[in-house]
């Protein structure tokens, strides 16, 4: 039997705009499962892995097997410039992958803001036949824990683990006002990952597209956001707010000590050497 008086006290799950805040301790994921499983429902997945980054794919796919949407339709689509250098990875039944080609780039930040403009083409081309939600993440990272239907909603955003405390005052938005991606002082709700976000299709299509345009409108007058299309999201979240808010349980980073009001960590960013990986410093 539900509760309406006990629940988690330590932290806040409900926004002001009365989106819930997605923590452990909060849903039933029995419960949800079954609302869900008799929709037949098909989440697509989209995941870079471009130049160095392949190396972080097998234990991404490899995780997301034992943890994300486990029972359900997943559709992960790999975008890479190393097509022969995708892991075989076993697969449950109603599970597939499909590669598509990317060109390289000499800059980091342009592979991964390119990732909106992509991400808006594959939705056009490929995912309103068959899909239902969509997430987007970041390869260097992998599942602990169950990422499941508890997450699904029309727009869904994840609080970013590093700024969960601080006043916002304290968040990397980006501060010229002469940027699409601008948050003035005193403005926005949260701080946002660009590691994770999804949505229904048509949602995330509408953040993807208003993302691309932006960031493409900055580009002509010289400028790129402070966190690329981080930023871009943040303001679009600002104004456009998010249906459904995920907890930092579901983009944690491993070289950060777990607080105690989070209870289990779902998906994490692993540890790397960014001199090593990236095409650029
Ligand atoms: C956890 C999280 O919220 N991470 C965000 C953060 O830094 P990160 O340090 O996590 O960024 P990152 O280096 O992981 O790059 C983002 C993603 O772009 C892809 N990639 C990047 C470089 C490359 O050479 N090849 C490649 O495939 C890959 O999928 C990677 O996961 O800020 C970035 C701003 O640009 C993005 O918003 C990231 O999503
Ligand atoms: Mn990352």
């Amino acid at each position: 039997q539900p509760s309406i008086v006990k629940g988690r006290t330590d932290v806040v799950a409900v926004t002001p705009w009365l989106a819930p805040i997605v923590w452990e301790g909060t849903f039933n994921p029995v419960l949800l499962d079954s609302i869900y499983k008799p929709k037949k429902i098909s989440i697509a997945v989209t995941v870079f892995a471009v130049g160095k980054y392949i190396m972080f794919l097998k234990n991404f796919l490899e995780t997301a097997e034992q943890h994300f949407f486990v029972g359900f339709n997943v559709h992960v689509y790999v975008f890479t410039d190393r097509p022969k250098e995708v892991p075989e990875v076993k697969m449950a039944d109603g599970r597939q992958l499909t590669v598509r080609l990317v060109p390289s780039s000499k800059r980091w930040q342009e592979i991964s803001a390119r990732r909106m403009e992509l991400i808006q083409k594959l939705i056009d081309e490929q995912l309103r036949k068959n899909s239902d939600y969509i997430f987007c993440l970041d390869v260097d990272s992998k599942f602990h824990d169950r990422w499941g239907t508890e997450s699904l909603g029309g727009l869904v955003a994840v609080i970013h683990p590093g700024y969960y405390l601080d006043n916002r005052s304290k968040f990397p938005y980006e501060r010229r006002s002469a940027s699409k991606a601008y948050v003035a002082d005193g403005e926005g709700d949260f701080y946002y990952c660009g590691g994770a976000f999804g949505g229904i299709l048509e949602e995330v299509y509408l953040l993807a597209s208003t993302c691309r345009f932006n960031f493409e409108e900055d580009a002509k007058n010289g400028i790129e956001a402070a966190w690329q299309e981080e930023s871009h999201l943040n303001r679009y979240m600002w104004i456009n707010k998010p249906s459904k808010v995920l907890s930092p349980e579901y983009l944690w980073q491993d070289f950060k000590a777990r607080n105690p009001e989070v209870k289990t960590i779902r998906f994490s960013g692993v540890i790397k050497n960014y001199a090593d990986i990236r095409p650029n410093v």
